[in-house]
């Protein structure tokens, strides 16, 4: 969708960022489904393990490069993590006209986005402190999955701005010139926008994380939830919209390069 020219409009990227949430719901529940593991987190010298560096960082360099291989970051909608360590595509690159300007290359937050999961997220949504050693590498294949779902939300980012300045350059042109972060922030912010997602969030985060059972009686037991509305609320709230108004800011700067 995002590399139709002609379907690009505010309203079919606020679709596309309506249901990136269902995905990044999903994939939370799964993830807090195991305590939060720190030794997969930690570096594996001291282990037997021949990797440097930890388990996690190793599985996901490992798997961005199988990636890679196979094209996943020739499309703009995908940034990667370890931007160095990318072995070429074996596909070639789509021929379609690029939606983005192409200083979007330049706008990666991922080191933000992963240092925030671990010492903020993790920690607020795993309540079981605990390591889980038969489930590493579920765990940690859960955790490549939701930030990868985390990190295309964020810099979904790109596209809302490149729209926004197609539908208001007059407004935004003089600000990039002028370099002002604050007036471009405040230019791209629709509070009223951010209250409905962070509500939206919340109730899909109920819904989804029901226990269905078929049995009536259960109805009146007490509720439990895979995962706390408020906490993706929160989550929301103080991370993933910021981040991705970040993302905007930082993209529009070169917008005109
Ligand atoms: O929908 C927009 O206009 C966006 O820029 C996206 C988004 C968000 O991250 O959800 C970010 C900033 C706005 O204040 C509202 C929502």
């Amino acid at each position: 969708m995002a590399s139709d020219n002609n379907k690009l409009s505010l309203d079919s990227i606020r679709d596309s960022l309506i249901r990136q949430e269902d995905t990044i719901i999903f994939n939370l529940i799964e993830r807090i489904k195991y305590p939060i593991t720190p030794t997969l987190y930690k570096e594996a010298s001291s282990s037997s393990w021949n990797i440097s560096g930890s388990l996690f960082h190793y599985l996901f360099q490992e798997t961005e490069a199988l990636h890679s291989k196979v094209g996943r970051y020739l499309s703009a909608e995908e940034n990667p993590f370890f931007p160095d360590k990318l072995p070429a595509s074996i596909i070639p690159p789509s021929k379609c006209t690029p939606v983005l300007h192409p200083a979007a290359e330049c706008v990666n937050v991922n080191e933000k986005i992963l240092d925030v999961y671990k010492k903020q997220l993790l920690p607020l949504f795993c309540t079981d402190q605990a390591d889980d050693e038969e489930n590493f590498a579920t765990t940690a294949s859960c955790d490549i999955q939701l930030l990868q779902a985390l990190s295309r939300r964020i810099h979904y980012g790109k596209f809302v701005a490149e729209v926004k300045f197609r539908d208001c350059t007059d407004q935004y042109k003089p600000l990039i010139l002028a370099k002002d972060r604050d007036a471009l922030m405040k230019l791209l912010t629709f509070e009223a926008v951010e209250e409905v997602v962070k509500k939206r969030v919340a109730k899909k985060a109920f819904v989804f994380g029901q226990q269905v059972t078929l049995n009536i009686d259960d109805n009146t037991k007490e509720a439990k939830y895979k995962v706390d509305p408020s906490l993706v609320s929160r989550l929301y709230d103080e991370w993933i919209m910021p981040l991705t108004k970040l993302v905007e800011v930082e993209y529009l700067l070169r917008r005109l390069d």
